[in-house]
């Protein structure tokens, strides 16, 4: 079943952000000072410009050079302005850069130490899009929006003072104006969150979509449901449309509102600074200076009010990264730390009355006591829906009982960190992954520390002949020349087995839906990895229940028969009526 990803709320948020900022402090402090030596040097231009008037006007002494020298002043003054800006943006982008880095590990940190039962249950193309859109999106905003915004709100902050250092009455003109801004973005961030969000949540459906269409194809083609996916996909794509553009209809109000409100300010101080002027009150000098200075206003203004709307999106996509934080602490550990756990466990797995429910209120295994005996072989069986499956899990430890227990001598198996789990109990199924990476690199993930004669033993164990052409060997690279067929790719995950070398092995449909000639090549390798050890296997032939030492019948949730197969055909109820009608059907000879 498949179960939505939290987002993180907007107080989460402001926390991760402000955690990412002091983990970096210093930068964080160095830009806002040379961005503050930045904006002062930039004030003084403006201020020499309005010198220069008044000079001009004034008319007496050596106008001339007074000027030059005013002029010579602005021109220093607006290359050191400059040089701090481009300074201020470099340890910007190179803090950006870092924290960027830093929010990508943290998601792949808490995507790999999701537990596989959580993993499972969560929404395959929601988990990707946050790990690329979303993460690429945060990262792109921490490499630009930290520096600039940095940037144009310390020179804002400064121009502001600027103008009611110089006439007070000018800058609170100037600031009454600017009323007309933070209405439209009041306005504007109002209805962002939301907006972003839907977006986002639209992208990741679209990608669940197309994500569950690939991997079922062949299903799609054989039931002839391809006008049923098609039909989901438009209507993902249609929703994701609306959604961006129910965000850009927002843009097209924020937009002119600001940019009319922004020409406010000048208007003000130019009506207000030429009364005053008229009056005898400034000089024209100042009301000059005053002007340029809410003019150069406009640009860092801009820049806000296009990363308050960036910011938005970016916020939106933040909370989703973020959300993985979102599951809780308890679904994530294990219960047991390494210390608590048994040295020596013994071998012996018990179920004592297991009941589990994938979706709230409905158990599809219904209190299941069960004693696996060390170097047994207990066969599965069961039709379809009977919960097979879900048991294998539970004894693999993948997942754990709501009620009841399953243990590996008195230690909830669930409970043990996966190093130590899979030294007792490795569940084999037809999922086998080879990741691209050398071919030791792929063994070695089963035993981190084993040696190339080990890696080469486990994988001669598992008569991997292909070894021995692979003219790297173990330095091979898998995955772009060396590509694995389907039955040395299972040999490769049967060599892990080895290499992890547990007391225990499930087997859920290993061979099940194989070619038969890799089928038969895979059950070789299997028969070696199986000797000397506890073997639980889900039986979809009964040929395999008749090999075992016994058999558990598996009837809607239920144990309903336990024993060897002398045992259950003599008691001719489950299990002996699907023998003997499997036996008349296959003609095969019984004991
Ligand atoms: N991920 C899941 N979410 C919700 N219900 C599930 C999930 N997996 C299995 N089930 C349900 O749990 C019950 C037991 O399923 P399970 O796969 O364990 O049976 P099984 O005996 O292994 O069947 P099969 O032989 O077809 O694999 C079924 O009713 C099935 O529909």
């Amino acid at each position: 079943m498949s179960r939505q990803l939290p987002i993180a709320g907007t107080a989460e948020v402001r926390a991760a952000a402000l955690r990412d900022l002091r983990a970096d402090r210093g930068a964080v402090v160095a830009i806002i000072l040379v961005n503050a030596l930045a904006s002062a040097a930039g004030l003084v231009g403006p201020w020499l410009l309005g010198r220069i008037i008044d000079t001009i006007q004034a008319g007496t002494g050596d106008v001339l050079s007074k000027v030059d020298r005013l002029a010579f002043g602005a021109l220093v003054f607006t290359i050191v302005q400059t040089t701090l800006t481009w300074w201020a943006l470099k340890i910007g982008y190179r803090f950006g850069e870092r924290t960027a880095a830093r929010v990508r590990e943290r998601f792949l940190k808490r995507t790999l130490a999701l537990p596989p039962r959580v993993a499972d249950q969560l929404p395959t193309g929601d988990l990707i899009a946050r790990g690329s859109t979303d993460a690429a999106v945060v990262a792109l905003t921490l490499r630009s929006a930290v520096p600039e915004v940095l940037v144009a709100l310390v020179h804002a902050l400064f121009l502001i003072v600027a103008v009611v250092v110089l006439d007070p009455l000018l800058g609170l003109c100037g600031l009454a104006c600017l009323i007309g801004v933070a209405a439209a973005v009041r306005w504007y961030l109002k209805r962002a969150r939301p907006a972003y969000l839907a977006v986002a949540a639209s992208g990741a459906e679209l990608a669940d979509v197309v994500a569950s269409t690939a991997k079922g194809a062949r299903t799609i083609e054989l039931l002839g449901l391809e006008d049923r996916r098609e039909q989901a996909t438009e209507a993902a794509i249609s929703q994701a449309r609306s959604a961006r553009l129910g965000a850009l209809w927002l843009r097209t109000v924020l937009f002119p509102w600001a940019d009319v409100s922004l020409g406010l300010p000048v208007v003000g101080v130019l009506l207000v600074g030429g009364a005053l002027h008229a009056n005898g009150l400034v000089s024209i000098g100042l009301v000059v200076t005053a002007t340029v200075y809410l003019r150069q206003l406009v640009g860092p203004l801009d820049i806000l009010m296009l990363w308050i709307e960036q910011l938005q999106g970016a916020g939106a996509s933040y909370a989703r990264v973020e959300g993985l934080a979102g599951i809780s602490d308890e679904e994530r550990q294990p219960t047991a730390h390494i210390q608590d756990v048994d040295a020596d466990l013994g071998d012996r797995i018990q179920v004592n009355n297991a009941r589990y429910s994938y979706t709230d209120g409905r158990d599809v295994l219904h209190g299941i006591d069960l004693i696996v005996q060390p170097g047994e072989r207990l066969a599965i069986v069961g039709t379809s829906g009977a919960g097979k499956s879900t048991l294998a899990r539970l004894l693999a430890g993948l997942d754990r009982p709501h009620t009841g227990s399953v243990t590996i001598g008195s230690t909830p198996v669930a409970d043990l960190p996966p190093g130590q789990l899979r030294e007792h109990v490795v569940l084999i199924t037809q999922d086998h992954h080879v990741f691209h990476d050398t071919l030791r690199d792929n063994l070695r993930i089963a035993r981190p520390n084993a040696t190339d004669e080990e890696l080469h033993a486990a994988l001669h164990a598992v008569g991997a002949e292909w070894l021995d052409d692979l003219p790297l060997g173990l330095d091979t690279e898998l995955g772009h020349e060396t590509i694995l067929d389907g039955a040395s790719a299972q040999q490769l995950s049967l060599a892990r087995v080895v290499l992890a070398d547990p007391h225990t092995l499930i087997l859920d449909e290993a061979t099940a839906q194989l070619d038969p000639r890799t089928a038969r090549r895979t059950e070789q390798s299997l028969a070696a990895v199986l000797r000397g050890r506890t073997v639980i296997a889900i039986a979809h032939r009964l040929q395999t229940a008749h090999d075992a030492d016994r058999i558990a019948v598996m009837e809607a949730g239920e144990l309903v028969e336990l024993g060897t197969h002398n045992e259950l055909v003599s008691a001719g109820r489950v299990y002996g009526k699907l023998w003997h009608s499997w036996h008349a059907e296959a003609d095969t000879p019984s004991d």
